[in-house]
This record gives C-alpha cells, sequence and structure tokens, in this order.
C-alpha cells in the first residue's frame, strides 16, 4: 500500500548579541531548536534529539529527550550544528538535519543587540511504510504543550532558499514512491 507520513519541521537557531564582549570573550547568547511546524507535538514518536555542538564545547553532545528540544549556549563564533532526531521505533533511522549557526547580520538593529536574529529551516521528516504501533503514534496530533510556537520566517529567505529545498524534498520523495 506503501503508507508515507510527513511530519514537517522547523530548525534553526536564535542569537543574541550581548551588548558587549564578556570576560571569557563570548559575545552572543544563542539557541538552536527543532520544532514541529504545525505545533502537533513531536514527544509521542521522538524518542531523543541529540544536538552536536562545536567540540570545543563542554560535553558538545547534548542529548534533550522532550520537548522544547533546543539547546542554549553562550559563544563568540559561527559553526554547524548537528541535529540528530531518535524515534521510539528503533526500526525507524534517526534523521541528521545540518545547521549553520549564525550569530552575525547586517542589520545595526541586530548588530547593537537591540533585538534577537532568528533563523529557520523548513523540513520534512517523511515516514515509509512505518510499522502500525508507530503508525499510531505518528498519527496522534496532541497539540503541544510547550507553547504554541510563532515561526518567525524571514520571508524572502524561506521562499527562496527553502522553496528550492522543499522542492528537492518532493522530488526525492516522488522518486521514492515510484521504487514501490
Ligand atoms: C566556536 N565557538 N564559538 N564560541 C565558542 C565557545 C566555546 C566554549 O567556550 C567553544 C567554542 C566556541
Amino acid at each position: 500500500k506503501g503508507t508515507t507520513v510527513v511530519k514537517p519541521v522547523v530548525y534553526g537557531n536564535v542569537s543574541r548579541y550581548f551588548g558587549k564582549k564578556s570576560e571569557n570573550g563570548h559575545t552572543h547568547q544563542w539557541t538552536v531548536f527543532v520544532k514541529p511546524f504545525d505545533n502537533c507535538c513531536m514527544s509521542p514518536f521522538v524518542k531523543k534529539v541529540v544536538f552536536r555542538l562545536h567540540a570545543d564545547y563542554n560535553d558538545h553532545n547534548r542529548t534533550v529527550t522532550e520537548p522544547p528540544y533546543e539547546v542554549t549556549e553562550t559563544g563568540w563564533g559561527e559553526f554547524e550544528v548537528l541535529i540528530k532526531i531518535f524515534f521510539v521505533d528503533v526500526n525507524e533511522k534517526p534523521v541528521t538535519l545540518t545547521h549553520l549557526l549564525k550569530l552575525f547580520h547586517t542589520d545595526p538593529d541586530i548588530t547593537l543587540g537591540k533585538k534577537p536574529l532568528i533563523i529557520e529551516h523548513y523540513d520534512e521528516v517523511i515516514f515509509q511504510e512505518p510499522y502500525p504501533l508507530f503508525h499510531k503514534l505518528l498519527m496522534e496530533k496532541k497539540r503541544v504543550t510547550c507553547g504554541e510556537y510563532k515561526h518567525h520566517y524571514d520571508h524572502e529567505t524561506f521562499k527562496k532558499n527553502d522553496f528550492e529545498q522543499m522542492k528537492s524534498v518532493h522530488k526525492q520523495v516522488e522518486s521514492a514512491l515510484e521504487t514501490v
């Protein structure tokens, strides 16, 4: 039958300049996250999310086992964060999203720390023919209890970058469905 379940997610980071450099050289506080696009809680089908930070951070593999799936830190540099989502069904392969942490922006209000920088990317976790029990968990539409998420898309960026990305994701799904 080829049942396909699609879970839309948003991942990225928020960053805020301290307004000055602190004694340890850190200049920004940031939060990297992954959240459901449609505000349906991910906890029924997500076992844990591991955020792999830059190797120089203490305990650079941060494991989060319940929502909100996010890590907040301070620092001075931008680097790639690996976001690995593990599912409650061990037969389902974990999904790894890569996000380039962004701290800096040309907008003076952001540079001066008057407002945060918000970067969001859209993607979809696609499950092909999940086992019945897991399928049931995937279809549970439990509303998020950790407060409604607001998506602060930078619409230009979303339309330009993520739309291209989305088209490629759909192409993958179509070709995968052809094989079944
Ligand atoms: C690359 N980067 N940027 N900011 C950082 C902070 C730490 C922890 O002190 C380690 C690495 C960092």
